[in-house]
């Protein structure tokens, strides 16, 4: 399986494909602490990162902004005192792409350089 650490965002428009239901499974399993939900019935990658303080928290929400600016991909950040709540989907298709998962996946290993 190609690890999705190691892939880059497609441009972003309507025609790409949405993730297959069996993608999203075999997706999934690189990224296990992401969850799935639904959201104005579309399918969305939702994640919630603690920090100790709302400084570290913003921080990273800092970072998330880089490398969302870095690929082209943006996500839904919400940053509280102790947390930051990240959700990836793909607006052009009200849907998930491929593009959620390995910005998912960037994401975590942003969480764990910073810790
Ligand atoms: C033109 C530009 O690339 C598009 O509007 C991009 C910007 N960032 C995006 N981010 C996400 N998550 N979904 C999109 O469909 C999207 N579209």
């Amino acid at each position: 399986m190609t690890e999705l650490l190691k892939q880059k965002c497609v441009p972003c428009t309507g025609s790409l494909p949405p993730a297959t239901a069996e993608e999203i499974s075999t997706y999934k399993t690189q990224i296990p602490d992401w969850n799935l939900i639904t959201e104005n019935g579309e399918l969305r990658l939702r994640r919630v990162y603690q920090f100790p303080d709302f400084v570290s928290a913003l921080a990273f929400t800092n970072s998330i902004g880089k490398l969302a600016e870095a690929e082209g991909h943006h996500p839904a950040l919400l940053t509280e005192w102790g947390k930051v709540t990240v959700t990836w989907w793909t607006h052009a298709l009200k849907a998930l792409h491929h593009n959620d998962f390995i910005m998912a996946a960037k994401s975590d290993a942003i969480a764990k350089e910073d810790n």
